[in-house]
């Protein structure tokens, strides 16, 4: 049975994206921890590394040999300590991959140079060795090719140093070279699993990233359409008042704080004049212009707490909370006067748009808006009857409301 192919693929050897996009922003995504990791390693390393100038001086008499050990140990230690500063301020993970190499090379370089200058101590030499090898993978991590060939370069350089300047026999040198390659078959394939396990967390992380940013969009996208269903359902799309429908659930509410208040509360019914005239006259698409026209006056006239909506036709109603119908009627009158003074054609600036308006209201705490409504119809009926162009206001506001 062949195993599924994995999401995101990665290289055997190296535990990298094959992707190399992926490979790069994971290496942006990991670039601070691993400057600060390989800066924090270096300044283990390099007084570790100049610790051993000890064992140097207790072995050697004062020589040449002495002193070049000591001056290059002293040389490895000053650039590992600039270097782990370097790293700390520029090593870019994804573009300076040299700079997180070269504190590797340098320090191989110095062991093998120990070899040279103490040939002596060998046996001690493997061990520090086989510490530094396991150390290269485990303690600078992420850069699995980088380590391998630093690691590389240290185990050959060492092994043709003890070759070249000691005299072990070749049953020594494979007892070695054999320990060497179990260190570095450790150390490979742990760091190896430790990158596969890093850049497998990583991908899924993006996943789950990806798929709650998809999620905010489609929420985002949901959000405002719902906002133009209700805008939809809200507003009259000619005058962009509020519709018949939510007009009537403003107006209850607003009817229903005025009966707890015992306040005034009154309702307009506004019906323009000979409409069918304009539309007859100048066409249908005048006559909307009209009606957008009176209803932009009409809001402009009223309170910001006052309720205005479409009817129906060229029907409007208001809810005026807090009015008195007394006051209601000025109200009307000065709506009336506005509404005549709209230039209703540029051609025929003396033409006059005139409205008749029904009121209705009071303090009555039995009142409903549909009575209300019926109520301030009838004042309009009559208005209309009684010649249009005025306002009336209903029979049945009572005398003491
Ligand atoms: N342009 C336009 N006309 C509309 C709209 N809604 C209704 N109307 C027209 O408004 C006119 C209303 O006419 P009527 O009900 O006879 O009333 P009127 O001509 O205003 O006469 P009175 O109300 O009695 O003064 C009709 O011709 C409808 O077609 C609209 O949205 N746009």
């Amino acid at each position: 049975m062949s195993s599924p192919t994995p999401r995101y693929p990665l290289h055997r050897l190296t535990g990298q994206f094959l992707e190399p996009a992926r490979e790069a922003s994971y290496r942006r995504e990991i670039a601070p921890r691993a400057r600060l990791e390989s800066s924090l390693a270096l300044c283990v390393a390099a007084p570790v590394f100049g610790m051993f100038a000890i064992s140097d001086y207790h072995y050697l008499e004062p020589s040449i040999e002495l002193t070049l050990l000591l001056a290059m140990r002293l040389v490895v230690v000053v650039a590992c300590l600039a270097l782990a500063v370097a790293i700390g301020r520029l090593g870019d993970f994804s573009r300076r991959l040299w700079l997180h190499a070269l504190p590797l090379w340098i320090l191989a370089t110095g062991i093998i140079l120990i070899v040279l200058l103490r040939p002596e101590s060998l046996a001690t030499q493997v061990t520090a060795l086989v510490v530094a090898t396991i150390a290269f993978y485990l303690l600078i991590p992420n850069l699995l090719p980088v380590v391998a060939f630093a690691s590389l370069y240290l185990n050959l350089g060492f092994l043709a140093s003890a070759v070249a300047m000691t005299d072990i026999s070749a049953v020594v040198v494979l007892r070695i070279g054999l320990l060497l390659v179990m260190t570095n078959a450790v150390g490979f394939f742990a760091l190896l699993r430790l990158e596969r396990l890093q850049r497998t967390q990583f991908a899924l992380l993006e996943e789950e990233r990806v798929q709650n940013r998809q999620l905010m969009e489609e929420i985002a996208h949901r959000k405002s359409l719902e906002a133009q269903l209700r805008q939809v359902a809200e507003r009259d799309e000619l005058t962009g008042l509020d519709s018949r429908r939510h007009f009537m659930a403003r107006a209850e509410a607003l009817l229903r704080r005025a009966r707890h208040e015992k306040a005034p509360f009154s309702l307009f019914m506004i019906d323009v004049d000979h409409f069918k005239a304009i539309n007859d006259t100048w066409g249908h698409g005048q006559g909307d212009r009209v009606l957008a026209a009176l209803a932009e006056t009409c809001q402009r006239s009223l309170r910001p707490q006052d309720v205005i909506g479409r009817f129906g036709g060229e029907e409007f109603i208001v809810a005026l909370p807090d009015t008195h119908p007394r006051e209601a009627l000025m109200v009307a009158e000065r709506l009336q006067q506005r509404i005549s003074d709209l230039e209703v054609m540029e051609a025929l600036p003396e033409h006059r748009l005139t409205v008749t308006i029904g009121i209705a209201g009071g303090v009555d705490e039995d009142a409903d808006l549909d009575t209300l409504i019926q109520q301030a119809d009838q004042a309009l009926y009559a208005g209309k009857h009684a010649g249009r162009n005025r306002a009336v206001v209903s029979q049945e506001v009572s005398d003491e409301a």
